[in-house]
């Protein structure tokens, strides 16, 4: 097995992709969802469109893409990290949630973060990750008293700010 800790040039084998999804395309100019990598566990959605976004703007911007799930996934729609740390560009409703039974176009609802600087993308950039996940649909049975657990209610900064856990000072 090669060790790509102390052999950097080793190729880690990874598993193709074995889950079939059914992609239509709605512009055939436009490139199909791609992994950059081997392993990665995003596929890179394009804007279908040129998109201009004033600071703090917000668009609803279609990719071109409808896929449809197995029962039983989701497929999320995450931020790219590189475009978030360069131009403050991020997803509104991060991650967006496609479920198994949605057949529209896939959309992405991009924001601007950035205080100062518009972002200008145009059509066919990469402005997204799709990454596909098993879902599990819960039976919600309602009871009078939930278990005991050592959390219990706390929440919201129960353990603490910025540093080691502990009960939250005041
Ligand atoms: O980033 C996203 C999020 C959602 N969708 C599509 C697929 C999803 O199945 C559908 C509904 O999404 P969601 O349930 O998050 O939105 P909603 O406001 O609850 O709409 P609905 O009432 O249609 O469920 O919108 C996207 O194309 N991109
Ligand atoms: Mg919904």
């Amino acid at each position: 097995m090669p060790d790509p800790i102390s052999d950097p040039t080793a190729t880690v084998p990874t598993a193709d992709p074995t889950l079939e999804v059914a992609l239509h395309r709605l512009d055939s100019d436009l490139p199909p969802p791609a992994y950059a990598h081997p392993g990665d566990a995003g596929a890179d959605l394009v804007t279908a469109v040129d998109v201009h976004l004033a600071p703090g703007e917000r668009a609803l911007v279609p990719t071109g893409v409808a896929i449809a799930l197995p029962e039983g996934y989701a497929a999320l729609v995450h931020p790219r990290s590189g475009l978030a740390a360069r131009h403050g560009l991020s997803i509104v409703n991060t991650p967006g949630t496609v479920d198994a039974g949605y057949r529209g176009e896939i959309k992405v609802l991009l924001i601007n973060h950035d205080l100062h600087e518009p972002i200008e993308l145009a059509r066919g950039d990469r402005i997204a990750q799709l990454v596909i996940q098993r879902v599990e649909r819960a039976a919600f049975v309602e009871v009078d008293v939930l278990p005991e657990s050592v959390r219990g209610a706390g929440g919201y900064g129960s353990t603490g700010g910025f540093g080691s856990t502990g009960p939250a000072k005041s």
